[in-house]
């Protein structure tokens, strides 16, 4: 049995260091499992064993809580090469402990395995998969791995890239963390996917791309190195190879050129390299190594290379600095990404609206979202201060309104303007012929004036019929954005909210389109005013009547200038008697005089609608839909609703409070180590 050979520290403590020696000849039992033993060591050797190792305690814990999943890269030692290159022989000689070996694929999940020396001689090991915990024993490891890959990546040859940690806490094994990936193979065999080498690259990708990754390329002392595939995946990820280290396996089947080869260094590996020769078949780890010492010793062409190149104590030594050396440069940024999620996803928590769990606080939740929505609408649509949107001028109602209510002004009156100056009278006189009675010929009838009225309001009944259409469908969309806005956070609500704007603008576009078509109805009914600019007009327009009906029957004119029209043909009404002129040209200037206030009366009646309308939907109407639809018998229980989520919210909040959980306990975790005084900067080497 090898034995971990300690001596007492001067402390009396006896802690162990990385130092690891093969077990010599002297009190040397064969039956040892331990393929490494610790000697003791110098303090200072000792000590920084000790302040490495809650480092690399943190790391793990990191990575046990999936910190990666965040986004959070870790420093690890990712163990790749091409498929049968000895990764595992590696690992084991490492461990000392019996990982599956063999011809073919072994390694068909990540297998993250955590070496960490405790002072026990009994090992402990565990593997983790799946969310569960087995212990195991060194006799049943290599068997359990089996297993349990084959419950993650299936029995037959196909992989996962689902890891699997096993822990091996035992006397005398280096402090590391390194993670097996499964061999890179080109021609995939029975049983394997067709797209194999895709899928085992891809995995292998995912874990040496983070530059936190250090590279352990396995290659095989036989292979061309620069053919490798390993090599080519790892060359992709760090061209300069400063964090890759090279580990040559298998140097007693091709030790001739060795060494050449390694000092060539044709494929730049930053770190260097390590040769070493693997237990194979049913050797003891013990006979292993005397037989890869005698080697290194003897071999004409091994015993060339330089002894800080080859054996296992020589790479364990080296991954312990690198990782160490690798933690330490990371550790602080580590800590500063950790701090940044978990800062970043606590205020997007804050800010996604608090869960509501009661009636009660649902309906302060409506109450508050009417409130803000009603002073948001009062705001924009009645005072005309539109400091919440700032920069959409579509919500400067105020202004976009009356802009409305001055195009529908001025449609009003380019109307009556396009009575044609060719046909001036005509249209009158046409009339007057139609409505004359027995009766004396100085009185323009009214029945004619009522109907030249009609006619003119029914031509123009069209413009504030489409400007009311106009301005609802303007006020659905700000009531309904406004709506939007402050209901985002409340999911039900916001479809409430929806449907009672649009019912309520609906109602509301209805009353005011029959409320205007009473109002044209009034205006085609009667013709009164007691506005006394009508009679005032009229007597300006007509103080030119004698002059225009003398210009007419003289002929000397074609076109006369009329007062309050413009220029006009008069050509055509030379044949008309002076009595029908007169009336005619009279029933003009009362329709002039007249259609003015006409229109007046509209457009101020149409503004004072508007204003009230407005105030109404905002004041009280929109609470009440809104309060209806939620409360109201045909939506029932839509209060009870707003206490479910929308499900992508509760999806979001899970996801965050559950990075938060983990980001939490990481903080926890670095700043039990960054509290210990550590200059991290002595780890670096
Ligand atoms: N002679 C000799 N054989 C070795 C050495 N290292 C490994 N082997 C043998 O090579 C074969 C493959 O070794 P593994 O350790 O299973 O290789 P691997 O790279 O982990 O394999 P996969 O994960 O399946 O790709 C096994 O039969 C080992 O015994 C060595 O140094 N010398």
């Amino acid at each position: 049995m090898g034995e971990i050979k300690r001596t007492q520290t001067d402390s009396g403590s006896r802690s162990s260091s990385l130092s690891i020696l093969q077990d010599d000849q002297e009190g040397f039992s064969p039956t040892s499992s331990n393929a490494l033993v610790l000697v003791q060591n110098a303090p200072i050797v000792s000590s920084y064993n000790e302040r490495i190792r809650p480092m690399l305690d943190a790391i793990d814990k990191l990575r046990d809580l999936m910190v990666m999943d965040e986004g959070i890269q870790l420093p690890t030692i990712v163990v790749v090469g091409d498929q049968s290159s000895g990764k595992s022989s590696v690992l084991e000689s490492l461990a000392g402990i019996s990982l599956p070996r063999g011809q073919g694929i072994c390694t068909r999940v990540p297998l993250v395995m955590r070496l960490q020396h405790h002072s026990d001689p009994e090992p402990e090991l565990s593997l983790e998969y799946n969310g569960k915990v087995e212990h195991t024993d060194e006799d049943n490891i290599s068997e359990d791995i089996v297993n349990a890959t084959n419950l993650i990546a299936g029995d037959s040859k196909g992989i996962s890239d689902t890891p699997l940690t096993l822990l091996v806490k035992k006397n005398g094994v280096p402090d590391l963390t390194m993670v097996d990936l499964p061999g890179i193979t080109r021609v995939p065999v029975r049983g394997q996917p067709e797209n194999i080498y895709d899928q085992i690259k891809d995995i292998i990708m995912k874990y040496i791309k983070p530059e936190e990754s250090i590279i352990l390329n396995v290659l095989s002392a036989s292979a061309d190195f620069s053919t490798c595939e390993s090599i080519s995946m790892s060359r992709s990820v760090d061209k300069t190879g400063e964090r890759t280290l090279a580990v040559v396996t298998k140097v007693d089947m091709a030790p001739e050129g060795l060494l050449e080869k390694v000092t060539a260094d044709d494929v730049h590996i930053g770190l260097g390299y390590v040769c070493v020769r693997n237990r194979i078949r049913d050797e003891t780890y013990e006979e292993a190594r005397a037989i890869a010492d005698r080697l290194f010793e003897t071999d004409p062409f091994l015993s060339k290379i330089d002894k800080s190149m080859v054996g296992i104590q020589v790479l364990a030594d080296k991954l312990v600095q690198i990782q160490a050396a690798s933690i330490a440069r990371n550790l602080p940024d580590i800590v500063k990404k950790i701090n940044d999620k978990l800062n970043s996803y606590l205020s997007e928590l804050n800010k996604m609206p608090k869960k509501l769990s009661s009636v009660a606080e649902a309906m302060t939740a409506v109450t508050q979202i009417i409130g803000t929505s009603k002073e948001s609408l009062k705001k924009i649509l009645v005072r005309g201060e539109f400091d919440e949107f700032p920069d959409d001028k579509h919500m400067h109602c105020t202004a976009r309104l009356v802009e409305m209510l001055n195009k529908c002004s001025d449609q009003l009156h380019e109307c009556n303007k396009s009575d044609s100056k060719s046909n001036f009278l005509l249209e009158e006189i046409a009339i007057l012929e139609e409505a004359k009675g027995i009766n004396l010929p100085n009185f323009v009838p009214r029945n004619a004036f009522l109907i030249v009225l009609q006619g003119k309001v029914k031509g123009i009944s069209s413009i504030p019929i489409g400007f009311v259409e106009q301005v609802w469908s303007y006020i659905e969309d700000v009531v309904l954005s406004v709506l939007k806005r402050n209901t985002e956070n409340y999911y039900h609500v916001q479809l409430s909210a929806r449907r009672a704007g649009h019912n309520l603008i609906e109602k509301k576009k209805e009353r005011s389109i029959n409320w205007m078509t009473e109002i044209l109805e009034m205006e085609k009914l009667t013709d009164y005013t007691c506005n006394p600019e009508y009679l005032s007009e009229w007597h300006r327009l007509m103080t030119k009547q004698e002059t225009f009906i003398q210009m007419v029957l003289r002929g000397a004119e074609i076109n006369i200038n009329v007062e309050g029209i413009g220029m006009v043909e008069v050509g055509g009404l030379r044949k008309y008697s002076q009595v029908l002129l007169s009336q005619a040209f009279d029933l003009k200037m009362r329709m002039t005089a007249y259609w003015n206030v006409v229109l007046r009366r509209l457009i101020d009646i149409m503004g004072l609608h508007l204003q009230l309308s407005v105030s109404n939907l905002v004041n009280k109407d929109m609470e009440m839909e809104i309060m209806n639809e939620l409360l109201g018998p045909n939506h029932g229980g839509g209060i009870e609703r707003m206490l479910e989520e929308p499900p992508s919210m509760a999806v979001k909040r899970q996801k965050l409070i559950k990075s938060i959980k983990k980001l939490k306990e990481s903080k926890e975790v670095v700043c039990k180590i960054m509290d210990d005084r550590f200059t991290y900067a002595d780890y670096l080497v």
